[in-house]
């Protein structure tokens, strides 16, 4: 069954469920995280389910050169070597949480495993859980990175996660969060994940795929995909630019760190990772202001220089911005109508983008 473009997944699903109809197509890269995004009731866990051979949808499926599914064939769940983490995380009440780690492992011949055990403990932060004889008892957040880490030992060749922290409060999303960083650096399979939730995303994804009514309306990097004016993202309050910076400098007196991209500098809170490591920063449109001549006297210390490529009306009274930082970064801004006429802002300007805010992700 080796008769698809390999290193990649390719979809094509047409389902009817009672009044919703699904018709999505898609293709996604074969390592890194893709996020189904959509509105809820726009078919993601759908997908999701159909891409696990859940449901019997007609089409197409792809993963990494295998069929699993076409016309004339259909690889029955059971037979595709998929990770499945759901919503809320299913252990085994009765078994360690060893056990529920080690019943994935051991149903896998011993040379078709492409992870150990301590590997996937060490990667999830489970050294303290590890003999826990009570998963009843564990928090949210530890069942979650348990289940998880029994979806890993199967060695899937894609990991399928369905709003895996949406059950979870606050404090214990930011508990998960950098551990689901940190498998995104390490795992070098495939991983879709579902969820409704823009900052997520923007953390946890390179690739996006966006969801509406059964519909695929978008699919692309998601520094790109983010940073379009067309699409439903950039009416949310939270729209805004991905930057993928490097640690360049900390700077101990005024308690800063400055990161480099392609084409500028930002200064940010001090932050602990060492010059070179990799970071990502997301810089909201609504935090994002706009001068013609360079600013003096501002106390903003983040100031690009930059080009308008884009301006669209946003609702009534505002506008978004796409602007071009040296060659290949974008940053959004949102501003007044008001301000665009005053500031006779259009499309191939040069100008100062004032940047308030950075959020950095990792
Ligand atoms: N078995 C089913 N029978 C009938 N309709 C279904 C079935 N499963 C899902 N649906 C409908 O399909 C639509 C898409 O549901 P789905 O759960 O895929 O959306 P979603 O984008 O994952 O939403 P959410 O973010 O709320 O989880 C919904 O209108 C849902 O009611």
């Amino acid at each position: 069954m080796n008769d698809g473009p390999a290193s990649e997944i390719r979809a094509h699903f047409r389902l009817q469920l009672e009044s919703f109809a699904l018709d999505a197509a898609f293709s996604a890269p074969a390592t890194g995280v893709t996020a189904l995004f959509g509105p809820s009731g726009s078919g993601k866990t759908t997908l999701l389910r159909c891409i696990a051979g859940l449901e019997h949808a007609a089409g197409t499926l792809q993963v990494n050169g295998e069929t699993w599914q076409d016309e004339t064939a259909f690889v029955p769940t059971h037979r595709r070597p998929l990770g499945y983490v759901f919503q809320e995380a299913s252990l085994f009440q009765h078994l360690s949480v060893r056990a529920n780690l080690e019943y994935g492992y051991q149903r896998i011949p011993a040379a078709e495993r492409k992870v150990r055990l301590e590997q996937v403990v060490e990667w999830l932060g489970l050294e303290r859980l590890v003999e826990r004889r009570d998963p009843a008892r564990l928090s949210g957040g530890e069942r979650q990175r348990v289940a998880i880490g029994r979806a890993l030992l199967t060695s899937p060749r894609i990991l399928l996660m369905d709003e895996p922290l949406s059950a979870l409060d606050t404090s214990s999303k930011q508990d998960i969060l950098p551990y689901l960083e940190r498998l995104h650096r390490e795992l070098e399979i495939p991983v879709l994940y579902v969820s409704h939730a823009l900052d997520e995303v923007a953390r946890l994804a390179d690739h996006l795929v966006l969801l509406e009514r059964g519909r695929v309306i978008a699919s692309g990097a998601l520094a790109e995909t983010f940073a379009r004016l067309d699409l439903p993202i950039a009416h949310f309050d939270d729209a805004g630019a991905v930057v993928e910076a490097t640690v360049a400098q900390h700077d101990e007196t005024y308690h800063l760190t400055r990161v480099d991209f392609a084409g500028g500098s930002l200064w940010v809170g001090k932050v602990a990772q060492a010059p070179g490591s990799r970071v990502r920063a997301r810089v909201l449109a609504r935090d994002v202001s706009i001068a013609t001549q360079q600013p003096h006297g501002s106390s903003i210390s983040n100031i690009l220089r930059a080009h308008i490529a884009e301006i669209r009306d946003e609702g009534a009274d505002k506008v978004n911005v796409r602007m071009t930082v040296g060659d290949a970064q974008v940053l959004l801004s949102r501003i007044t109508r008001r301000s665009r006429d005053l500031l006779d802002l259009a499309v191939g300007m040069e100008v100062y983008a004032q940047v308030k805010s950075v959020a950095l992700m990792a």
